[in-house]
């Protein structure tokens, strides 16, 4: 039974709800005031009262009582302690000048935002929340996992029902939109539509989504029923528009989320079409918001923004523009070893969470996905049912794995996603910034393994525009993760009934007494065959293939092409080992060239140096670093091979250019219109995600 206290009208009301009615008081007066509503003094002083009067109204109860004071009084303390633990808590939200109370965001939105667990504000929603609401247009740019969402999302809201938006806003059966958020992928609307969906419907706000690869008709019918907040992809709405279903001349705010990337896949018409529906540009606020803003869409951006916008740059000039709780790792890997590294980096990194690999092509995440147990692949190539479930079944846990294009680098907010695989470095330094910003969002950590050829790939580039110093490692080793599983088995055998000894123990005296092997060396073989190996693979450092070993030649003199190093070789060795040589790379001081051999052949090459003078081979226990260069001929593959052979230097035989490619810079594709045959075809030129 709750314990009763008198008001001064002596009616009796529950000491908690009399709390909440106090602490909805405090709430009020603070709506009324613009921003800090009332100072730290103040509201001290508003709770001392309270808590006072609360401690009178106890006291007044307590020696109405006849008995066991001492106890009431023992109770009184400890109530008084909780009290005042309870205020240090709510003083130290407060104090935290990002707190959501400090801010003019109404009643309803406050709770919609405790009840997910946000009490204070992201320093990029701290930032812009004052401009938007005050009606200026606004750029935003914060690193990704920041919040740039809410950013826009919460001002919107609180502008139409309670702010300058909310005298000029229609209401009623038919209504047209008053908000227009335009998305550059269907995945990536569907998520915002969520948060517009939760958060404006704490404020009696309805919004809808839509994009292409979907039916018309129930979007028709949403629009036409009447809806506050269209959320889309620029395609479909263009569609919407001209058929007359969407109608912008009440709109009040236009939002271009991953602006950069829409404006740079030749949406550029398109988002100007659906920009120059609104007569009175004057009327209208625009918001522009990425993680990566290059200074082109920034000259774009003046098209469509006020010359008075705001603009809100948390990266600004800072030398690191990618996440910056991210671990960046590289590592040096082959097309041909992928499918044996990656599952071995997965369990290394991937913290039992879920992970994305990123591929170029849509070919290679089916591939890939193929390849990896329990993966499933995300393209723009596979219907938009099975993208919607793929997605789905990826955020509730059904699955781990994530083999996708570019289609997944934007915006997705996935929770638990602990490791991002880049299966080569993407050609654009905003690509590996939101591909790598998949992970380590809102404040957690992860980390990006990004798998390149280092004889071609542009990581120093990458690392250059990114600021991102990366840690270079090599596969994680056979012997590593045989340690880290047999670790995992001894553990397991201890958990084994005795009862299995009497039945196992002839045969283990016997093998003790005949294999000529210690108890511990068997035991060791017999945890290793519980764990499935049965032999320790080496792994090579340059390529990451399994059973290959890296070499090291050096002639003497300085080794400028690879047809020279294969030359060396050729006075040396048989033809037919210098034809399985592999991955021919040069050293960046010049001086040698590392190569990939059989592990079988190794003592040959070793053997070899004897036959002439001045050359000398060895097995490289790390990795040099090595000559970088472009890749006009495309990666894994395709040129780079020694002695004119015309064989990849990396060795991709099987594949041809199964993994290259890249975009094509500003064109690339996308399309969700007309024909909903996947929406990432490519428009211009082949960008095929
Ligand atoms: N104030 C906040 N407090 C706690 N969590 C928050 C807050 N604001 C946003 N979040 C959470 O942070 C995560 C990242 O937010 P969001 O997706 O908006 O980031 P973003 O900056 O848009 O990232 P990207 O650049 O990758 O698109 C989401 O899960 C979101 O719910």
């Amino acid at each position: 039974m709750p314990s009763l206290s008198l008001t001064s009208n002596n009616s009796p009301v529950d000491p908690k709800k009399e709390k909440k009615m106090k602490k909805k008081i405090v709430l009020e007066t603070q709506e009324t005031d613009p921003l800090m509503v009332s100072s730290k003094k103040e509201k001290k002083k508003e709770k001392r009262k309270a808590v006072e009067f609360d401690d009178d109204d106890e006291e007044r109860s307590e020696t109405s009582s006849e008995l066991g004071e001492p106890v009431n009084l023992k109770k009184k303390s400890k109530k008084a302690k909780v009290v005042e633990e309870e205020e240090d808590e709510e003083e130290v939200k407060a104090e935290d000048p990002n707190a959501v109370t400090r801010f003019r965001i109404s009643e309803p939105l406050r709770e919609a935002l405790k009840k997910r667990g946000i009490e204070a504000l992201f320093p990029i929603q701290a930032r812009t929340f004052e401009d938007i609401l005050n009606g200026c247009d606004l750029v935003g740019r914060a690193r990704t996992g920041q919040g740039k969402t809410l950013a826009f999302v919460l001002p919107i809201l609180e502008s139409l029902v309670n702010g300058p938006a909310k005298a000029s806003r229609k209401t009623g059966y038919g209504r047209p939109p008053s908000v227009l958020v335009l998305l550059p992928t269907r995945e990536l609307a569907t998520q915002v539509f969520e948060d517009f969906k939760v958060y404006g419907g704490a404020v009696g706000l309805n919004s809808c989504c839509v994009y292409g690869g979907a039916s018309y008709q129930p979007q028709e019918f949403a629009l036409k029923r009447g809806v506050d907040i269209v959320v889309g992809t620029p395609g479909r709405i263009k569609d919407h528009i001209e058929k007359g279903n969407i109608d912008l001349s009440l709109l009040k705010f236009r939002v271009l989320d991953e602006s950069d990337e829409m404006l740079r896949m030749g949406f550029v018409e398109d988002v100007e079409l659906i920009l120059g529906k609104v007569e009175d540009v004057r009327k209208v606020q625009t918001l522009l918001f990425s993680a990566t803003l290059p200074d082109w869409v920034k000259n774009i951006s003046s098209r469509f923004l006020k010359p008075t916008k705001k603009t809100i740059d948390l990266v600004g000039n800072e030398k690191m523009k990618a996440s910056t709780n991210v671990r960046h790792i590289v590592l040096p890997c082959s097309t041909a070893a992928m499918p044996q590294v990656i599952p071995d980096v997965i369990s290394c990194y991937g913290s039992g969470g879920r992970t994305i690999i990123f591929t170029e092509k849509r070919e290679s995440a089916n591939e890939l996905a193929g390849l990896l147990p329990g993966a499933r692949a995300l393209h723009g190539e596979i219907q938009q049912s099975k993208r919607e479930v793929t997605l789905s079944g990826f955020r509730s846990g059904k699955f781990l794995t994530l083999v996708a294009t570019n289609v997944a680098a934007r915006g997705l907010d996935i929770n638990d996603v602990q490791l991002i695989i880049q299966c080569e470095p993407p050609n654009d330094v905003e690509a590996y910034i939101h591909r790598s910003g998949r992970t380590g969002r809102a404040g957690n950590s992860g980390v990006a393994v990004m798998l390149y050829d280092p004889r071609r790939s542009n990581i120093s580039k990458i690392q250059r525009e990114s600021g991102v110093k990366f840690e270079h490692i090599t596969a994680p080793r056979a012997e590593d993760i045989a340690k880290a599983a047999g670790v995992g088995a001894a553990e397991t055998i201890t958990q084994v009934s005795d009862s299995v000894i009497p039945a196992f123990k002839s045969a283990a005296e016997n093998l003790l007494s005949t294999s000529g092997l210690s108890a511990v060396e068997l035991l060791a073989k017999a945890l290793a065959k519980a764990t499935g190996y049965t032999e320790i693979k080496s792994r090579s450092l340059l390529t990451s293939m399994d059973n290959h070993v890296t070499l090291l030649l050096e002639s003497g003199k300085p080794i400028y092409t690879p047809s020279f190093a294969f030359s060396v070789m050729r006075r040396i060795l048989p033809e037919d080992k210098v034809e399985s040589v592999t991955g021919m790379s040069l050293t960046a001081d010049g001086n040698g060239a590392v190569f990939d051999v059989k592990k079988e052949d190794v003592d040959t090459f070793l053997a070899a140096q004897e036959n002439a003078a001045g050359v000398n081979i060895e097995v490289v226990k790390a990795l040099p670093s090595l000559q970088e260069r472009d890749r006009p001929r495309g990666r894994f593959g395709g040129g780079g091979g020694g002695g004119g052979r015309g064989r990849g230097g990396f060795g991709d035989r099987s594949g041809g250019n199964r993994f290259s490619g890249g975009r094509g810079g500003r064109g690339g594709g996308f399309s969700d219109r007309r024909n909903g045959s996947g929406g990432f075809q490519g428009r211009n030129n082949g960008n095929k995600w």
